[in-house]
């Protein structure tokens, strides 16, 4: 089956680039994303594209190319699923804050929703595409809900998570490592279906990169595959901690172990500790998933990767404490980054919001600096742990427009993000500004620890 229309329900941070990208590789096809929030769509539809509301490098090229042609952004959820033969879910699958599997299972009433809404809407067969991420077998209940709530109409559910990293979105949707798709392989439909998507991909990606699989292996595979990732960053974590007791460097311990092919050197940097909207997540799904099947030890070996990444980010902190000669009480801090990783303004679970409540518990005076993020994020970030009033986060946190505002007077500076502008701030005139002792900690690995103690700094990296 040829698809003419594609409505995605969710315009967010993988709805909005994944959709932006099959309609510039795709002109044939209308691509309608919709959302029930009307300043997300208005912020897409901006007659000045770099107002698009998330930042991604090369994404407003890629909008300006296809927006109006073939690439609509609209609030009308309904006309848009009426008109679709394939219509994808892209909406956002948090960690339940109620109920049963509060703070571990994903909670599916957004899917849910999209599902009743699907159902009540549609008056012909439809293929429907599971493109956020799910738990295994999550399928099954849409299907369930798709069939017994609709029209009577005939639906195919197909999974396709997507695997892209914020930050380089573009080029990851441009040019995947592969495709997954789940479908039912053993029915003819199931198999069309397959088919119908496989041609929309096969635009710009070459075949041999497009997997085809049963569907709650796709299903699983999404979380596995972040699992594997946020492994192997906790991993080389718990090694920081034993490079720093006995001499070895984190680094040359990476480069020496991802050289060997069978493990590889890619994402084997130490750091704070992971932050994002899906690693921490996912893994907690996947813990509870297991444990839902009294998979107990399964359970506790992948939980394990987020109790190391909460240990590595309180570990960071208590280390500034301990160094500041046990106590940071009415001392100014400087935080340099708060976004979870570089090239985005996203902080969902950056470490730098858990280091700075830490540091706060122990009366610190913290100001802040990053590039991208806005002032009101980082105090609805702090807001949102709820450790203490929001008269008391913006009393004790203060945050600045430049690098150096934030520095002066401070008894230490805490590099939280890899910010590229790190590496070049005037070192030397930020070390003449602060108190002395000046401390500097590296929780990213960014600076060169030779030229910062020969300005004078008390420098500590992690696993160094
Ligand atoms: N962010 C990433 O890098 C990334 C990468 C791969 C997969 N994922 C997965 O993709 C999914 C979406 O993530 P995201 O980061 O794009 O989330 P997001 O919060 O940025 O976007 C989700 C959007 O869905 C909208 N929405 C929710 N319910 C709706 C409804 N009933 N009708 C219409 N719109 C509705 C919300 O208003 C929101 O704008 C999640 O399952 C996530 O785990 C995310
Ligand atoms: O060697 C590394 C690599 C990453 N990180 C940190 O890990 C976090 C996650 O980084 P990254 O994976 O690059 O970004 P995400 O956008 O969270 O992407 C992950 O999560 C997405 C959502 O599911 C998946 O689609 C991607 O494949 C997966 O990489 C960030 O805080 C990074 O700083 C490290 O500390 N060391």
């Amino acid at each position: 089956m040829k698809i003419k229309n594609i409505c995605c329900i969710g315009a967010g941070y993988v709805g909005g680039p994944t959709m932006a990208v099959i309609a510039q590789k795709c002109p044939e096809i209308n691509v309608t994303v919709v959302d029930i929030n009307k300043e997300r769509i208005a912020a897409w539809n901006d007659d000045d594209v770099e107002n698009i509301p998330i930042y991604e490098p090369g994404l407003s090229a890629v909008v300006l190319e296809a927006r109006g042609r073939n690439l609509f952004f609209s609030t009308d959820v309904d006309e848009a699923i009426d008109k679709a033969d394939m219509i994808f879910i892209s909406v956002n699958t948090p960690t339940k804050t109620y109920g049963i599997g509060k703070g571990m299972a994903a909670d599916l009433k957004f899917i849910e929703l999209c599902a009743r809404q699907i159902a009540k809407v549609a008056k012909n067969d439809k293929i429907v595409v599971e493109k956020s991420t799910l738990p295994v077998r999550t399928a099954e209940a849409l299907k369930n809900i798709l069939e017994n709530t609709g029209n009577g109409v005939n639906y195919q559910i197909l999974s396709n998570p997507e695997f892209l990293a914020e930050g380089t979105a573009v080029d990851d949707l441009m040019n995947p490592d592969r495709v997954l798709i789940g479908g039912d392989l053993d029915s003819p439909k199931g198999k069309e279906a397959v088919r119908s998507l496989v041609d929309i991909y096969a635009h710009w990606i070459p075949k041999e990169r497009i997997l085809t699989t049963n569907v709650w292996s796709s299903e699983l595979s999404k979380l596995t595959a972040n699992a594997f990732l946020a492994q192997r960053v906790s991993s080389i974590n718990a090694m920081s901690e034993l490079c720093e007791k006995t001499g070895a460097d984190v680094n040359e311990v990476s480069k020496a172990v991802g050289m060997d092919t069978r493990i590889g050197s890619k994402f084997l940097k130490s750091s704070v500790g992971f932050g994002g909207s899906c690693f921490q997540k996912d893994i907690l799904n996947l813990v509870y998933i297991s444990k839902s099947f009294g998979l107990h030890q399964v359970a506790d070996y992948w939980e394990q990767v987020i109790i190391m990444n909460d240990y590595q980010k309180k570990r960071f902190a208590y280390k500034i404490v301990q160094t500041l000669f046990n106590t940071v009480s009415g001392k100014k801090i400087a935080i340099l980054g708060w976004a979870f990783k570089k090239d985005t303004n996203d902080t969902r679970e950056s470490a730098a919001i858990y280091v700075a409540d830490y540091l706060l518990n122990e009366q610190a005076e913290i100001v802040i600096y990053d590039p991208k993020v806005k002032k009101e994020q980082i105090y609805a970030d702090l807001d949102y742990l709820n450790t203490r009033s929001s008269e008391e986060n913006r009393t004790k946190v203060k945050v600045v427009n430049t690098p150096y505002e934030a520095t002066k007077e401070a008894h230490a500076v805490a590099l939280l993000t890899e910010w590229d502008e790190f590496k070049d701030l005037n070192w030397q005139m930020i070390y003449d500004k602060m108190l002395k002792p000046a401390f500097l900690f590296d929780g990213r690995r960014l600076l060169k620890r030779k030229t910062k103690e020969d300005i004078g700094f008390e420098f500590y990296a992690i696993g160094n």
